[in-house]
């Protein structure tokens, strides 16, 4: 890994304090981090490095299961500097480039930059603008760019937005977060799939009845009201997350696992999936949004009660949707995709439900569950005679749980495969801009009403509409607790 500088714009922010700061100690007590290395924190307000060493160990106090008293902490301080730039002023990005120099000469570090905006998204287009009017970038050695979500929140920002960062960063250059690529169990979807031959004969329509995609989250809208009234379940996990899974799941085997080849077979997943004309997209998609209802024992407020949330919303806290891959191993083959707040559940995983065998009436279909979230985890369901019950067919399970502790965190993965210049599992532009145009339709579906949008009960498995879904096919949802059992939607809003 190059010795490099790493400067985090927003370093004093929410996402900086819970997953960007507790990253990097964890990448730097494991040894993972270039050395020698700089790291420069900046946000708006002037504070000495001191005051924002105190800050670093707070988030870690926080944030992290190691604690700021940990013997390496001084060493770790040692690598951050702070510098406070509005990062609408030209003048403040002088004071930026200084300090980068001067740390670089300090500690004999190549002109290697990576910039992390975790700032608010209206500020990407200005950075990187001053970024180049500055000549920060203009650099001896590499220049990366790692951007967070949202990229942009339509087709036409997202490219607007992409067009800005275009002028000053190579698309090689530009590292496009989405944690969900982070996650190891995404990460290892390839492998699973290609490195076994026994899944890989089966991943096609032959075998395959039906996908079910599941991100259901047990919080709320928490105190992201601003934010989340204007973006709802589709824009916030949909059209990244959701469909970043999909194209994880489904792409065909690639011509070598270079980044390249694996985000070129990834957009002609999102290529061949089936449009949805605006007219038919009550047909397809289910909105919802939660009511009240009780979690884990407690009662909640519904969506239009939370702080911040206008009380005639209309916006969406749930959706799921049909979607169908027009290409030679999907074709015929329903990807169903659901994400929601205030759902019984806090789930990621995806279910691969296989066509049934004549062979007997009771057997149930042989089942993949993949868990991603919160545990990684396979679990296969199979069909065997009980000798105890007479020799009836039942149900059994082959589950693998890999040792959980110690699997690095998604920010981890993301921030090492950054500075190690890997972009596999970070979004190529034509992936966001596919997914934006395949969203755009249900996005101007949902503004002119032409959906229904279903209450939901907190604690429930989503609006009843989204089983009905399912039913039309002859499918239901399997049950997202990771019991490989039909959902029972009786407790449903
Ligand atoms: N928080 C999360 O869980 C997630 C966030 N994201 C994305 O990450 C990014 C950051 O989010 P989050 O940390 O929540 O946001 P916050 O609002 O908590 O933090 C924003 C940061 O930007 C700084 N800032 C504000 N205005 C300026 C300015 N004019 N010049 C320089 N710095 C400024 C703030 O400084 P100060 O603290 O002094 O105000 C703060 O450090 C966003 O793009 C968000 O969409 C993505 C996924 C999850
Ligand atoms: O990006 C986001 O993701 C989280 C869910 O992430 P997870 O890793 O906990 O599954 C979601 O709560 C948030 O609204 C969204 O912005």
């Amino acid at each position: 890994m190059d010795c490099s500088t790493f400067v985090l714009f927003g370093a004093t922010g929410d996402l900086a304090k819970r997953k960007i700061i507790p990253a990097l100690f964890e990448l730097f007590l494991s040894q993972k981090l270039p050395t020698p290395f700089s790291i420069i924190g900046s946000s708006i307000i002037e504070y000495t490095d001191d005051v924002f060493h105190d800050h670093v160990k707070s988030s870690i106090d926080s944030f992290s299961h190691h604690s700021s008293s940990d013997p390496k902490m001084s060493d770790f301080l040692h690598l951050i500097r702070y510098c406070k730039v509005d990062v609408t002023k030209d003048l403040e990005y002088e004071r930026l480039y200084s300090l980068i120099k001067a740390q670089e000469t300090a500690l004999h570090i190549s002109e290697n930059r990576l910039f992390y905006l975790s700032v608010a998204p209206q500020f990407f287009g200005v950075i990187v603008k001053k970024l180049q009017e500055s000549k920060i970038v203009q650099t001896n050695g590499w220049k990366r760019l790692l951007i967070e979500k949202p990229f942009g929140h339509d087709v036409t920002s997202a490219r607007d937005l992409n067009e800005k960062l275009s002028r000053v960063f190579d698309e090689e250059e530009i590292y496009r977060i989405d944690h969900y690529l982070g996650k190891p169990m995404v990460q290892n979807l390839e492998t699973l799939e290609f490195a076994n031959p026994v899944l890989q004969t089966l991943w096609n329509n032959e075998y395959i009845a039906n996908v079910q995609i599941t991100a259901s989250e047990i919080v709320g809208v928490e105190k992201r009201a601003a934010y989340y009234e204007k973006a709802g379940a589709i824009r916030d996990m949909f059209q990244n997350h959701l469909l970043q899974l999909l194209m994880m799941f489904s792409m065909h085997f690639p011509n070598g696992f270079s980044a390249k080849n694996i985000r070129q077979e990834k957009r002609k997943v999102m290529e061949a999936v089936r449009p949805i004309k605006k007219e038919d997209v009550f047909k397809e998609v289910i909105r919802g949004q939660y009511g009240p209802g009780e979690i884990n024992g407690e009662q909640v407020i519904g969506y239009k009660k939370e702080p911040g949330v206008d009380p005639s919303s209309t916006n969406d806290t749930f959706i799921a949707a049909r979607l169908w891959i027009d290409d030679s191993l999907w074709k015929g083959v329903p990807f169903y995709i659901r994400t929601g707040k205030r759902m019984k559940e806090k789930s990621t995983r995806i279910v691969i439900e296989f066509k049934n065998t004549k062979y007997n009436k009771q057997t149930e279909p042989n089942l993949l569950e993949i868990g991603i979230n919160p545990e990684s985890e396979v679990s296969l369901q199979l069909n065997s005679r009980n000798p105890l019950k007479e020799g009836e067919i039942e149900p059994i399970h082959v589950d693998f749980t890999p040792e959980q502790r110690g699997i690095p965190e998604a920010y981890e993965n993301i921030l090492v495969d950054a500075l190690e210049g890997d972009a596999t599992f970070f979004a190529h532009w034509k992936e966001v801009e596919l997914s934006w145009q395949l969203v755009q339709p249900i996005l101007e579906a949902f503004e002119e009403n032409l959906v229904p949008l279903h209450d939901y009960s907190s604690g429930s498995y989503g609006p009843k509409a989204a089983h009905i879904l399912l039913e039309e096919d002859g499918f239901f949802w399997w049950s997202i607790d990771n019991k490989n059992e039909k959902e029972d939607i009786d407790k449903d809003g």
